[in-house]
């Protein structure tokens, strides 16, 4: 038999509903009971679609009103020490401070859990806190809750589980020397009662993520898995358990998997470099479910050759049942096509969101049971991704001239860049800037959004838009930054931004994916050759500019960032995607100098994400990510500088990458990790210069002086001063003047203090 079943559905709302749930509950607009209301709307609504498409495995507990990771450390009580001295701080509420970290009206302050992203997504978890004196509690009601609301609509769903081992691999400890995998056991107690109480409501199957079985595992990681498979050998007093991977491939781990005690197994087949071997570690009886949809792309699938690979397997390992399936969770996707109107028709026919997924996937399943005979849903889908071929090959004849032979180093060593950036600029000790990003206020959303209704004519908007301009050029002049920015209101967001000003993009109007929290993103798709017609940030820069004496950094997205954050067509490497982006992105840096900007910042922060999953796939990945960074970089004069910016990134491993890309200043998130990152930059004597970030943006707290005068002397201590900037983690898009104007002050105010300090 084929089956059917899905990991996790978008759960943010058909139009974003709780997300605006969300903040209007933060602002004390709407209750506890509204949004709670909100949410189940949602779950009901996947729920229903889900059922409709005649799914024989329904995801429940996928929705979260926050993180997934954090919904696990809630699940399991790990509170941090410093969450629970607040004794009103209960429930949800609890839940968010550990999120988005707390305050009083008497301004004590409790700082939120670290942020990173998960695994190679542009997905953000919170990362659990595990250390030896960490007391888990199992508060086992979100799952059970979540199984009996949609009981209500006669589903019996299959709880989502982030497995223990995961849960821990992902958590980090205080004291380094402690590994949370040293709690195995005490969480896997845990579990065990959470499955015997799912087990007693009839649950017949719970999917377990366990990603980590796809990733590089170290001794202790395997033997982590180990004990896992021994703990849970029987299937007494627990439902059957779909071990689940995603995102990598399971290859290197497939001695391991052979040993699992689990009555499924799903593999991700979008990354699966020999299915036959990893399909031969199935044990007899298990029930195998292919991940044949890719669930973080938006391309059609080619139903044909997927209905084919199917047969092909199934003929071949003599399975019982096959689950045909996305290949991770759909988070990572918008929720459904039919919401686009303004798509070019071509494009639109070559696409599916996660609705139009579940329908290749109940057509899978159809024609699978129909022993392997399409059906006529395959017709239409093979004649649009027959055509999505044909204009591909009609467009590489055409791209054979795109690149240009350059150049892809600075025109001189890194002291001597500075010495001729220094002879323009004149920066003090401890040189000041901020990311680029001002806050996104909703007058200024609303203006965008009036523009694009035409209800204000572009001069309107643009003189609107000047005038925030000015207010932030002035603000940063009254409290001395050094080098200034023109504040990024014209972004909807800093990748679409620049995709919407290039070709071979498109966009949608109601894409949204999670990034993090209430925060969305809507990625835009390449689907073509990539180049700008035309320059897209001069007149923005060159307006700023011309309000101050003061240098103004030029902002600018690097092009592995806008590959990362976009939906990239899947015909070709991402290499080439890239370097098509890269030499965009090179014409607009010259534009900019020749338009007087002195400084110009390429923001990088995908970067590290981008990293392949497995260390083998390292050394190419760095390779040509780097060079594109180069090619945009470089072909500037000497005096020109040049930064980039990274959020959230473990830079230890690629310090060397790093620093080849030779930018001449690197900003960098650095707050909530207290400075720790900052090692590696010492470590490798890395020449250039460097602003770890003193002050966390994500956060609506305001950091005090002597908070950031601390991180300051932190920073100090790993890296010589000459080579030191202050600027806050990230941009400020998403706070708001009455954070971000006492905040900025403050970090004036310490380095004012850490600069006296420095003169003796
Ligand atoms: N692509 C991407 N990935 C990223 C980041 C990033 O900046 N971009 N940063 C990190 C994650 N951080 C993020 C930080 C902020 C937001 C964010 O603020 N997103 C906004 C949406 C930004 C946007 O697209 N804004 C549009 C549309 C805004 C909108 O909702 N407009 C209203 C109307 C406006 C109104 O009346 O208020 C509508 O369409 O209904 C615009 O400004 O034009 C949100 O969720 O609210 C997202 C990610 C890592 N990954
Ligand atoms: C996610 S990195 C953001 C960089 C961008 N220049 C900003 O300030 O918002
Ligand atoms: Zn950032």
């Amino acid at each position: 038999m084929i089956l059917s079943s899905n990991l996790g559905y978008p759960r943010i709302g058909i139009n974003r509903d709780l997300k605006f749930a969300l903040e209007k509950y933060w602002k004390n607009g709407i209750s506890l009971d509204e949004l709670q209301q909100t949410a189940d709307r949602i779950k009901t609504a996947n729920w229903i679609v889900q059922k409709d498409m005649g799914l024989d495995f329904v995801p429940s507990n996928d929705f979260s009103f926050y993180d997934q990771v954090l919904d696990t450390t809630f699940m399991l009580g790990a509170i941090p020490e410093r969450f629970k001295q607040e004794k009103d701080l209960e429930g949800l509420d609890l839940y968010f401070a550990m999120a988005r970290g707390w305050h009083n009206d008497q301004g004590k302050t409790i700082p939120a859990m670290e942020m990173t992203k998960w695994f190679n997504t542009n997905y953000h978890y919170l990362v659990p806190e595990i250390n030896a004196n960490t007391k888990f509690k199992l508060n086992p009601a979100k799952p059970i809750d979540s199984y009996k609301l949609a009981q209500t609509l006669n589903l019996n769903t299959r709880p989502v589980i982030i497995g223990p081992v995961t849960f821990l691999l992902l958590s980090k400890s205080e004291d380094p020397s402690f590994n949370p995998l040293n709690k195995l056991d005490e969480v896997m107690d845990l579990y065990a009662n959470l499955f015997k109480r799912l087990r007693e409501m009839e649950v017949k199957w719970i999917q377990l993520d366990e990603p980590f079985l796809s990733m590089d595992l170290d001794g202790l990681g395997e033997d982590a898995y180990q004990q896992l498979f021994n703990r849970f050998n029987s299937h007494h007093g627990r439902p059957k358990v779909m071990l689940t991977t995603y995102f990598g491939d399971l290859f290197a781990n497939r001695d391991l998997i052979a040993a699992s005690p689990f009555e499924g197994l799903h593999l991700d087949m979008t990354n699966c470099s020999q299915p036959e071997r990893v399909l031969a570690s199935v044990q007899e009886g298990q029930m195998v479910s292919l991940g044949l949809i890719d669930g973080r792309n938006v391309w059609k699938n080619d139903l044909t050759k997927t209905l084919n690979t199917i047969k092909e397997i199934y003929e071949r390992f003599h399975f019982e049942n096959i689950v045909v399936s996305p290949s991770c969770s759909m988070l990572h996707v918008p929720q459904d096509l039919r919401m686009e109107k303004n798509l070019p028709g071509e494009v639109y026919l070559w696409l599916a969101f996660a609705r139009q997924k579940l329908e290749e996937l109940s057509e899978l399943k159809k024609a699978g049971n129909r022993n392997f005979t399409p059906t006529s849903f395959f017709q239409n889908n093979q004649g649009d991704v027959q055509s999505r071929r044909e204009i591909a090959k009609i467009e590489a004849l055409q791209i054979t001239a795109a690149h240009k032979a350059v150049s892809t180093k600075r025109q001189s060593s890194f002291a001597q860049r500075k010495a001729s950036q220094q002879a323009v600029l004149y920066l003090p000790v401890l040189p000041t800037t901020t990311i680029g990003s001002f806050p996104q206020t909703s007058e200024v959303r609303k203006l965008r959004s009036q523009l694009q209704k035409n209800a204000i004519s572009y001069e309107q908007y643009k003189g609107e838009l000047e005038r925030e301009i000015e207010k932030t050029i002035h603000f940063q002049e009254k409290i001395g930054l050094d080098i200034l920015v023109h504040g990024e209101f014209e972004r909807n967001d800093m990748v679409q931004y620049f995709a919407e000003k290039m070709d071979g993009f498109v966009f949608t109007d109601n894409g949204w994916v999670q990034s993090f929290g209430s925060r969305c993103v809507r990625p835009p798709i390449i689907y073509g050759v990539v180049s700008r017609p035309e320059a897209m940030t001069v007149r923005w820069a060159t307006f700023a500019q011309s309000l101050t004496d003061k240098p103004v950094k030029g902002m600018l997205t690097g092009p592995v960032t806008i590959l990362q954050w976009s939906f990239v067509r899947d015909d070709q490497p991402r290499s080439e995607t890239c370097r098509q982006i890269a030499f965009a992105i090179r014409a607009e840096v010259q534009d900019l100098e020749a338009a007087g900007i002195k400084v110009i910042q390429i923001d990088e922060p995908a970067l590290r994400e981008g990293l392949p999953l497995q260390k083998k796939d390292w050394p190419a990945y760095l390779d040509w990510a780097v060079e594109c960074f180069q090619i945009s970089s470089s072909g500037v004069k000497d005096e020109t500088q040049i930064h980039t910016h990274m959020c959230y990134a473990e830079f230890n491993d690629i310090i060397e990458a790093i620093a080849r890309m030779d930018a001449d200043v690197i900003s960098i998130e650095a707050s909530r990790s207290k400075m720790e990152l900052l090692q590696a930059f010492q470590k490798f004597n890395y020449p250039n210069e460097i602003g770890p970030g003193v002050y966390d943006i994500h956060s609506p707290n305001i950091p005090d002086v002597a908070e950031i005068h601390d991180l300051i002397h932190n920073a100090l201590e790993v890296i010589p001063a000459e080579q030191l900037w202050i600027n806050p983690d990230c941009g400020l898009k998403t706070r708001q003047w009455a954070e971000v104007e006492p905040a900025l002050k403050n970090m004036l105010a310490a380095v004012k203090q850490a600069r006296k300090e420095l003169a003796g």
